[in-house]
């Protein structure tokens, strides 16, 4: 790894921090299938994992015991880091989930300037009383908002703002359906909405602005 002159980014040797390439990169999974499918299943696993321990009231022994395994895993890994082009986590973007834990999996057609998806919270991303965490709906938001125009024909862009409406508490454990929208485009801007339902009660919705990335922009 070394340092980009001008952002103080961290960037892969020879490899320049360019926006617009990370996103197109988006477009071209990491590895063969049958990897995907293994990374997919993986991640699937972890959030079982994550939504169960959210909810387990362990004992000491059992988590000294987690913690120790935890560990195990984690200094296997160490050893397999490779810099940003390379990561899988989150880029197999042939797949629903596409290979990451961070927020539930959806999946949206590409091409389109609309889409709906149904999406489940488990119990790791509850904020508390068994509502979802205020900031994991702005993530989702965030996340589908920039995956729709990702695979729309328009250049690359990047959030500038997101605000996101918490109307109703959004319940965990359950199907929930989420629609978001391109609404329009003024040159470099893009301007799009999301609205978070269960059944016919809106949950939270969301405007934000995303702006095309300039050439060599990070
Ligand atoms: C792909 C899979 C899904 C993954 C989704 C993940 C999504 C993310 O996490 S993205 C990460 C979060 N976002 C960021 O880190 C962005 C950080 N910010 C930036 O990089 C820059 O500020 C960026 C690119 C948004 C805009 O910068 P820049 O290109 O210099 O824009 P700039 O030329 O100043 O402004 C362009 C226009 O947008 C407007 N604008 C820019 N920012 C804002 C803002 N926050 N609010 C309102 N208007 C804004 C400007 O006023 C200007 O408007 P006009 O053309 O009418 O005068």
């Amino acid at each position: 790894m070394s340092t980009d002159q001008q952002t103080g980014h961290a960037t892969e040797a020879g490899a320049p921090f360019d926006g617009r390439a990370a996103i197109e990169a988006l477009m071209v999974a990491p590895g063969p299938p049958a990897l995907g499918s293994a990374y997919q299943a993986m991640t699937e696993e972890l959030r079982g994992f994550l939504d169960v321990l959210a909810g387990a009231a362990i004992d000491t022994e059992h988590a000294a015991r987690l913690r120790a395994q935890l560990a195990q895993m984690t200094s296997r890994l160490r050893g397999l880091e490779v810099g940003e082009p390379q990561r899988l986590w989150g880029h197999w973007t042939d797949r629903p989930g596409r290979g990451q834990a961070l927020i539930p999996s959806y999946d949206v057609p590409k091409g389109s300037l609309e889409a709906s998806a149904t999406v489940t919270f488990g119990r790791f991303h509850v904020g508390e009383n068994m509502a979802v965490h205020g900031g994991a709906i702005s993530m989702l938001f965030d996340d589908l908002l920039g995956w729709l125009l990702a695979r729309s024909d328009l250049p690359p862009s990047r959030t500038a703002f997101l605000t996101t409406n918490f109307r109703a508490v959004t319940p965990v454990g359950v199907e929930l359906t989420v629609h978001a929208r391109i609404t329009h485009v003024e040159g470099r801007k893009r301007f799009l909405a999301a609205e978070l339902r269960h059944g016919d009660t809106v949950c939270a919705d969301a405007e934000g602005l995303w702006v095309e990335l300039r050439p060599g922009q990070p």
